[in-house]
């Protein structure tokens, strides 16, 4: 963003009460370049710069109520998308991160804690570094310290602290999520009439986690198959692997899913290597098969923010340069096993979910695919796709 010497001048919003087409005011707010906080603004409230130098605002995301979230910074090049992103944030109510400048840029992957907020625009303080180098990080290891000129910086985190009208709108758009889910489920048990659901799915495309809500909004029991595997076995699925074990983790889960494939009314979340094995299709044919078909780049941040360690499949190593590891190793595993996934009964693909309701993929809740997940596996049954002497 170096030739971005005054991106507030086109905007013509207020900022702090002044009008910012006089230039950038700095009497608003001074935020130490090395700060990284959390604060909530009304629209228009509060944007000050720090001595002229330029703000950069990235584009407007909508905040999952989950660990990780995406933020992408305004294009590189260009100031004029800058300014008008940034307008664009400015119309909204929202929180404001602020990041240190010289971190990070495009594709930050962060765990969220209270600033869970719907809208969270990214500002930064202006800085060529920021606009121009791509990189990744944890939002953990900053320094979080934010100076203020004035008091307002007290009153802002105060307000992050508390609910703000954001919030409450956010809060109720789930609730209505989850309301959906309930009104769903009530309808497709009858279709299930028992049968058990199994997700299929790359590591990290939220089988566990969808699966969860899907089991408690149609009354079914879960089970993580890994989670079995490893109670099995009495060792986690990382220690089979990493003593040359594959092997005999991949007998453990052919084992788990033969057994749960004799019960009733489960939601089972399967690893994501069960599809490869044609004896697990035997098991997995007695339910209803989901595919949570999510972007592998999606994939990659998810796994990473949580931690690889407990997915030793991808052999990621340094950390540095974690999420570049496993976005080649999980491309690398998805094609060998695209096939397998896609030969699922239904697919739910996460991608075309956000198209559909024009949000960008990571604020699709997984509330909102448990919810696909069952309209697509009540189309399934009412196209009678599926062999009913299959049903257990
Ligand atoms: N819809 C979602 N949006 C953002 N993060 C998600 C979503 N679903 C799951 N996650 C996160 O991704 C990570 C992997 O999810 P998990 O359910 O364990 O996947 P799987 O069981 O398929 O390996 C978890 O940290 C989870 O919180
Ligand atoms: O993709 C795979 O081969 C694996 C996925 C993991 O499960 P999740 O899909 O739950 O991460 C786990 O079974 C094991 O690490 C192998």
């Amino acid at each position: 963003m170096a030739a971005m010497s005054n991106p507030c001048a086109p905007m013509g919003a207020r900022v702090g009460g002044s009008p910012l087409s006089s230039g950038c005011s700095s009497s608003a707010l001074r935020f130490n370049v090395k700060s990284a906080k959390s604060v909530s603004f009304s629209f228009g409230e509060v944007l000050g710069c720090d001595g002229g130098a330029p703000l950069s605002i990235g584009i407007k995301t909508r905040v999952v109520p989950w660990r990780t979230l995406k933020l992408q910074s305004p294009a590189p090049s260009s100031d004029q998308h800058s300014s008008s992103t940034a307008l664009r944030c400015l119309g909204t109510l929202g929180t404001l991160l602020l990041m240190p400048v010289d971190a990070h840029a495009r594709g930050v992957t962060m765990p969220l804690g209270r600033w869970s907020l719907p809208f969270l625009p990214c500002i930064s303080m202006g800085s060529p570094a920021f606009e121009h180098r791509a990189g990744r990080g944890n939002f953990a290891h900053w320094a979080p310290e934010c100076v203020s000129s004035q008091n307002t910086l007290k009153a802002l985190v105060d307000e992050a602290t508390g609910t703000s009208t954001d919030e409450k709108q956010y809060s109720l758009e789930l609730q209505e999520d989850e309301e959906l889910l309930k009104k769903k489920a009530a309808l497709v048990v009858q279709q299930l009439a028992g049968s058990c659901i199994f997700l299929v799915g790359m590591m990290g495309s939220g089988k566990t986690t969808v699966g969860k809500h899907v089991s408690e909004a149609l009354g079914y029991y879960f089970f993580d198959s890994d989670k079995l595997v490893e109670e099995s076995r009495g060792k986690t699925v990382a220690e089979m692997f990493r003593y040359g074990r594959e092997e005999e983790f991949r007998n453990a889960e052919s084992e788990v899913l033969e057994q749960l494939s004799s019960m009733v009314r489960l939601v089972v979340a399967t690893g994501g290597g069960a599809v490869v094995r044609p004896e697990n299709w035997s098991y997995l044919r007695h339910g209803i098969t989901v595919w949570l078909d999510v972007p592998v780049d999606s994939l990659a941040e998810r796994v990473v923010a949580v931690g690889c360690h407990s997915r030793p499949l991808l052999g990621v190593q340094a950390h540095d340069s974690a999420y570049k590891q496993a976005l080649e190793r999980l491309t690398h595993i998805l094609q060998e096993r695209a096939d397998f996934y896609a030969s699922a009964d239904a697919v739910v693909s996460v991608e075309e979910l956000a198209r559909k309701r024009g949000q960008d993929i990571n604020s699709i809740t997984p509330t909102m695919i448990a919810v696909q997940v069952l309209e697509e596996i009540s189309k399934m049954l009412e196209r009678g796709d599926r062999d009913p002497s299959l049903q257990y």
